[in-house]
């Protein structure tokens, strides 16, 4: 999916939100553990109760990972049942010596057909061409996270240019692809320094997670995030996916994105 096919879905579901499938199999409704493969049976369901709120579903690797081959079968199963008209994101946050990198990316791209992966950026240029050399596919580039420990490394200041690590992947990055190709990685808890983003990557389109359990601002973020093609996919996984826990969960993930979405639909109102 290229960038003008993704604007016209965020304005066609006057959403611009991603559903994290974080699967955890242990927070599976009960009534669902005897299903053949219970991952897959809550990931459809989530799937068809949220597929008319949001443009992207971002499965978390790590949570199909840790379940060995089962969970990639898991994983491949969800990814061909979610349509193709959304964006899917491999949040696997690879990252390694250029021959490395290249086989991860044929895993995620070739092997399963994801739109997008999650990189880490730290192994410099040779570690993130790999990922770029495949046509359609996109890039996010981890720039600021969400979480606490974001400060111990992307806040340092570079002697030279005076410039935060994190605004340094930014600009360095750029030289590597064009915006059709390169997202980046904003945490929504970093919503007053996105403005500021925003500034050196203006065409970009930001991955945003962190909206829900994390305590993130939708508004905030969208109002100094957005640019004039949205430029923002927000993520939120807990919230909506064990909204219940009970038989009722896929309704209540249902009830949680609409709310999201509602709210974005205002913000996509008032801002583009
Ligand atoms: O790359 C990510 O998606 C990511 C980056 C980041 O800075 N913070 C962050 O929370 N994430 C991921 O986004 C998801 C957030 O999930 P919730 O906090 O449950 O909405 C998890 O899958 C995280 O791994």
């Amino acid at each position: 999916m290229n960038r003008t096919q993704l604007f016209e879905q965020i304005k066609k579901k006057s959403s611009y939100l991603c559903v994290g499938l974080d699967t955890d199999v242990d927070k599976i409704p009960t009534h669902l553990r005897s299903a053949a493969d219970p991952v897959f049976e809550f990931n459809k369901q989530i799937i068809d109760a949220t597929i008319d709120l949001c443009v992207a579903y971002k499965p978390n690797i790590a949570f199909y990972e840790a379940l060995g081959p089962k969970g990639w079968e898991s994983l491949q199963k969800t990814l061909e049942y979610i349509p193709k008209d959304v964006f899917t994101i491999a949040d696997a946050k690879r990252g390694d010596i250029g021959n490395t990198s290249a086989l991860y990316a044929k895993a995620f791209f070739e092997h399963m057909s994801f739109d997008s992966i999650t990189v880490a950026p730290y192994m410099g240029e040779d570690s993130v061409k790999p990922f770029l050399k495949f046509k359609n596919k996109w890039v996010i580039l981890l720039a600021h996270t969400s979480n606490p420990g974001a400060d111990d490394f992307q806040l340092l200041q570079s002697t030279g240019s005076g410039k935060k690590l994190y605004e340094e992947v930014i600009l360095k990055s750029q030289q590597w692809a064009t915006p059709d190709k390169l997202m980046y990685v904003v945490g929504a808890t970093q919503a007053e320094k996105i403005g500021g983003i925003r500034v050196l990557a203006p065409d970009h389109f930001f991955l945003v997670p962190g909206i829900g359990a994390q305590g993130g601002d939708l508004a905030q973020v969208s109002k100094f995030g957005m640019n004039k093609q949205c430029g923002l996919l927000v993520n939120s996984a807990r919230n909506i996916i064990y909204a219940s826990s009970d038989k009722d969960f896929a309704t209540a993930a249902k009830s949680e994105a609409t709310k999201v979405r509602n709210e974005m639909e205002n913000l996509l109102n008032s801002l583009l």
